[in-house]
């Protein structure tokens, strides 16, 4: 299955900081945050909420450091996938947005 970088807030870390410390992480990169993209969605475990967020990347070449794969995909791409179930509406939301162009 697909996912988007990401992952969980670290206590004393705001949301935004926790997206540059994971895609450093997962994709040794440096990101600029940008515009949230689609609502909060619940993943209806440990009151986990997920929330996407745009971002630029502004240093390095992303590697799949943790991951089995890394795929850049455009908005004609976006169902070449199998996504998260839960990332369903953010992959709708960026289908609509300026995000992709
Ligand atoms: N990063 C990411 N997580 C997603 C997406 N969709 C989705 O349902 N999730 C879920 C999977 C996980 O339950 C949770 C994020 O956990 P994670 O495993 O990425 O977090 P983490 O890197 O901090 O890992 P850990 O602390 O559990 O080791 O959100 C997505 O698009 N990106």
């Amino acid at each position: 299955m697909w996912e988007f970088p990401g992952g969980k807030v670290e206590p004393g870390e705001s949301e935004t900081g926790a997206l540059v410390r994971e895609c450093q992480e997962e994709l040794g990169v440096r990101i600029a945050v940008g515009d949230r993209i689609g609502d909060d969605i619940p993943l209806g475990h440990r009151r986990t909420v997920l929330k996407i967020f745009a971002a630029r990347l502004v240093d390095g070449d992303p590697k799949p450091l943790e991951h089995a794969a890394l795929r850049w995909l455009g908005r004609d791409e976006l169902d070449d996938v199998a996504w998260l179930p839960a990332d369903a509406p953010i992959v709708a939301a960026l289908r609509a947005g300026p995000w992709l162009d």
